[in-house]
């Protein structure tokens, strides 16, 4: 990979905040797997209707980090966070069990209980993982079926979702005339475009995917980009990826992990080009990683 690397000058941690507006936010987020930290005050930026990348060597917490943005952790004992997770403002992490952690850490809270409805909080804020995960039915109850745990909707109000949901995820050309074939039956690229039509079709403000990539083809991997880059005009999204290349041509803005903290984060072109502190470049020029 040739970037152009123009000047580094510090160890210390860098952080370039986004101009626009942020739609999401982590303030001093910490991580914990038990009583194993894995994630040490992480603040993370994401800006509204871009698509933030987050690149790092193998188990430096790309993945946890998304993982505690929509609370998924909640559904896995022992696992919980401390910090701010801000959405549009209003902290998520505002149950009695996060305030009353919150408070142990750092000996006050200004922040009020509330009852963080997670089901809303997850529709709010999808997920698209690793593997391709459709459900063991057809592709039309694929993408209805997230709609189905919110609103009652009826036949052709929901034969327009789903229509509109597999076109904005790139596959309706490719599906339209199966609709009830299962959608095990997609090849691996088909079937990562049908959990984003998943994804979508409840109308998520953010979308994070966790390498979605990294099962795909070449050409699977680049309708999957085309499919991002055009979601973003109604959508933000985060992306863990492990090619850099990836984050390179796809995100605006990129954040450099390490050891479960945030190193560097920053517009993609200075990230990749002139990357401030010397752990990132030593990565983004494969020195090590
Ligand atoms: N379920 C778990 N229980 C205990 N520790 C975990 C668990 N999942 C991850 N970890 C630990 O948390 C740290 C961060 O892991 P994480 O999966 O977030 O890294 P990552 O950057 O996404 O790695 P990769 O690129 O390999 O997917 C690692 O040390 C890992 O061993």
């Amino acid at each position: 990979m040739n970037f152009d690397i123009q000047s580094v000058d510090t160890d210390e941690p860098v952080m370039v905040a986004p101009t626009g507006e942020l739609i999401l936010e982590t303030r001093n987020l910490d991580f914990f797997y038990g009583k194993t930290q894995s994630l040490f005050g992480i603040n993370l930026p994401v800006e509204r209707n871009r698509i933030t990348a987050l690149i790092g060597p193998s188990g430096c917490g790309k993945s946890t980090l998304l993982r505690a943005l929509n609370r998924i952790y909640d559904l896995y004992p022992g696992q919980h966070s401390t910090g701010r997770v801000l959405l549009e403002g209003e902290d998520v992490l505002t149950d009695r069990a996060s305030i009353a952690r919150l408070k142990a850490r750092d000996g006050h809270c200004d922040v009020a209980q509330s009852n963080v409805d997670l089901a809303r909080l997850r529709a709010r804020i999808g997920m698209v993982f690793q593997k391709p995960t459709p459900f063991p039915m057809s592709i039309y109850d694929n993408v209805a079926f997230g709609v189905k745990l919110y609103e009652r909707k009826s036949k052709a109000d929901m034969d327009v979702i789903v229509e509109r949901s597999l076109t904005r995820a790139a596959l309706w050309g490719e599906v339209k005339d199966k609709l009830n074939a299962s959608g095990l039956s997609l090849s691996g690229g088909q079937q990562q475009r049908l959990c984003v039509a998943r994804g979508i079709a409840v109308e998520p403000e953010i979308l994070l995917l966790d390498e979605p990539a990294s099962a795909l083809d070449p050409i699977s991997t680049a309708k999957l980009e085309e499919t991002l880059m055009a979601l973003k005009s109604d959508l933000t999204i985060v992306i863990v990826t492990h090619n850099l290349q990836q984050a390179a041509r796809l995100s605006d803005h990129t954040g450099f992990m390490f050891l479960g903290k945030m190193i560097e984060f920053g517009p993609t072109p200075d990230l990749f080009s002139n990357p401030r502190v010397k752990r990132t470049r030593d990565y983004v020029t494969g020195r090590f990683g």
